[in-house]
């Protein structure tokens, strides 16, 4: 068995609701994915579920290998990168430190630096600021960033600890476009150089670069389809998880959508 992450039959119920309903999902080593469906799908839950954040009602979820519930979690936790909301719980110990101590600080999967740094890890977090372009910012406090800063920053640590899988929740919302076509390719580059699995939940579809290499798309709880991306971003397939009538355009490898 070497695949890097399987769910079978997950099921998650909260408050009586079907959050997710049978999913099953199988990413292989080399694959990236991207995750998409309508707010409220379970998209977020569906990925939350790999940090230990949430335990399933029934299912068996693997991650590397290992199964949750019979597996010290920490030692799986260490090898993903995690990106999204759940980090705003650290806002307070974020605001105090600069874009250098951020990344830095992800060499040790912490918020805040608490233990010994190494000269090397200082330079790597430099050269990561470097190829997320945030040299600009490496000595300025958190709190005086932007948004769109402050996420490439937390984009940038989570490489830091050269993560097996990195989760990334949205990672473009509050980018303008320049912003995100160059977030886009620095996440390209850093991929291949670390060989990190991008798990990818978007709401826009033009936000599936051409490294992703697969889809999942949710509805309800549901795996609607997931496979090649060629196969799951189809305008049938899209029409039917959005509820609208919609029509693919695919142009230098990306997917564009028209409503129809
Ligand atoms: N802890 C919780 N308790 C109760 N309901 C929850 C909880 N977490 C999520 N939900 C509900 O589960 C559903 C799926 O939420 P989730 O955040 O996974 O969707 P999503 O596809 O990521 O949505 P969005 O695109 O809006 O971020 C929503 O209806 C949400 O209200």
């Amino acid at each position: 068995m070497n695949e890097l992450i399987s769910y079978e039959n997950v099921r998650f119920i909260r408050d009586h609701n079907v959050i997710l309903d049978h999913v099953n999902w199988t990413v292989q080593p080399g694959e990236h994915w991207a995750v998409i469906g309508l707010n409220g799908s379970g998209k977020s839950t569906m990925l939350n579920m790999m940090g230990g954040y949430e335990f399933p009602t029934s299912g068996t979820i693997r991650v590397f290998g290992h199964q949750y519930g019979r597996y010290n979690w920490e030692h799986v936790k260490k090898r993903l990168g995690f990106v999204g909301n759940t980090l705003n719980r650290f806002l307070d110990t974020l605001n105090m430190e600069t874009a250098r101590e951020i990344v830095v600080s992800g060499r040790f999967n912490s918020i805040g630096i608490y233990e010994q740094t190494k000269a090397e890890d200082w330079k790597k977090a430099d050269e990561l600021l470097a190829s997320f372009r945030l040299t600009y910012l490496a000595d300025k406090p958190y709190r005086f960033m932007s948004q769109g800063e402050q996420r490439r920053v937390l984009i940038a640590r989570a490489f830091m600890a050269e993560p097996d899988a990195m989760i990334l929740d949205e990672p473009c919302s509050g980018l303008d476009v320049r912003a995100r076509e160059e977030l886009l390719a620095s996440l390209e580059r850093q991929s291949k150089a670390h060989n990190t699995s991008l798990l990818y939940v978007t709401h826009h579809i033009e936000e599936i670069f051409p490294a992703i290499t697969h889809v999942a798309l949710l509805k309800d709880g549901k795996m609607l389809a997931d496979g090649r991306k060629e196969h799951v971003l189809t305008s049938e397939h899209l029409s039917e998880a959005f509820g609208l009538s919609v029509e693919v355009e695919w142009r230098d490898e990306r997917c564009w959508l028209k409503i129809t």
